[in-house]
């Protein structure tokens, strides 16, 4: 028997990031918009347990208990008495260390499938303070959709969306270190005023409403200068993507992933096709959002 589970990725539509907390993290006003891209986790009983991964960034992926997919296997089975003899195979299709929450995907999957495999009905109070426990962004890609996160991002407010955004996505041909950017965040901050993390109300309102251009008006992601410090070439494929008709173009996350929004399906198409022939990037997908978060497929 074994349980699969299918888990999307997310773009931060915004990004507001305070100063630095004493525990080293950053207090955010994060708005996660999960998109149609997905990892999925299957589980299947073994003699002890291993991680095995599958797909074009596969090489990248530790495959040892500190894969986030693992470390949520331990945690749930530690949490119930139980050992966790699992083997985890991740299809990955979410890139790596792209500011868009490939190991969180699989981190909520392989926690929702392993509760099925052993039956251990922790409940979606117990399944989020585990999320969190992993890592900020697990306990949106459990829940999916769109919602307002604050704390360090794992404190969830869901947000309602009036219709459907057409995104293109381009991937670099490196990865950026999550902690590495929020400390060129810090340096580039030094001596200045950071203000208090906040959700802007006209994002909300675009997001409530369906509406793409007030969306592209209103998105922000304060780590993007940090993330452009740190990779400036991103520039190239952000200025081709706004050259390709996108209505706004950002960095997704932490990055390096980079996030285009487009009017509809056909102008996603077209921007995409622009970026792939631009050389400003390693690979191009279009996925539209909201997404639905960890789904189990079979069980
Ligand atoms: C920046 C964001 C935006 O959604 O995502 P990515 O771009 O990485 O996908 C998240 O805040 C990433 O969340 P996640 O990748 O789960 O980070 P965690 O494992 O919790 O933390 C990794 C490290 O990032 C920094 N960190 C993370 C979250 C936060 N609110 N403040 C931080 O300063 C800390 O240095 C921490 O040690
Ligand atoms: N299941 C996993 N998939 C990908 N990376 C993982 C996983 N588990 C742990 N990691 C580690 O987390 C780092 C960040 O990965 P990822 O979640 O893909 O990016 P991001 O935090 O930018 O969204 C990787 O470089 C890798 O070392």
């Amino acid at each position: 028997m074994s349980v699969t589970v299918r888990v999307p990725a997310k773009v931060n539509v915004q990004l507001a990031v305070g100063a630095a907390r004493p525990d080293g993290f950053h207090d955010l006003a994060n708005v996660f918009l999960a998109v149609g891209l997905y990892d999925e986790v299957t589980v299947t009983p073994a003699d002890e347990l291993r991680v095995t991964c599958e797909g074009p960034d596969a090489d990248q992926v530790p495959l040892d208990r500190t894969n986030l997919a693992a470390r949520a296997a331990i945690v749930l089975a530690e949490r119930h008495g139980i050992d966790p003899a699992v083997h985890v195979h991740i299809a990955k299709d979410i890139p790596v260390a792209g500011g868009m929450a490939g190991g969180s995907a699989d981190g909520a999957g392989a926690l929702l499938a392993c509760d099925a495999l052993w039956g251990t009905r922790a409940s979606r109070e117990e399944l989020l303070d585990i999320c969190a426990e992993l890592g900020s962004d697990v306990p949106f890609s459990l829940v999916g959709g769109a919602a307002l996160g604050t704390g360090r991002g794992e404190k969830l407010r869901t947000l309602d969306v009036g219709g459907t955004f057409h995104w293109v996505f381009a991937m670099a041909g490196r990865g950026l270190s999550t902690p590495a950017v929020f400390r060129e965040f810090d340096r580039l901050g030094e001596g200045t005023d950071i203000p208090e993390p906040v959700a802007s109300q006209p994002l909300l309102d675009a997001l409530a409403k369906g509406d793409p251009d007030a969306l592209a008006a209103a998105v922000s992601n304060d780590l993007q200068p940090a993330a452009l410090s740190l990779f400036p070439e991103l520039a190239h494929t952000l200025a081709a993507g706004r050259a390709a008709g996108a209505l706004t173009a950002l960095v997704s996350g932490s990055g390096p992933t980079t996030a285009f929004l487009a009017r509809d399906p056909e102008s996603a198409v077209k921007v995409a096709e622009t970026l792939r022939s631009s050389g400003t990037c390693r690979a191009v997908r279009t996925a539209s959002g909201p997404a639905p978060g960890a789904t189990a497929l079979s069980a």
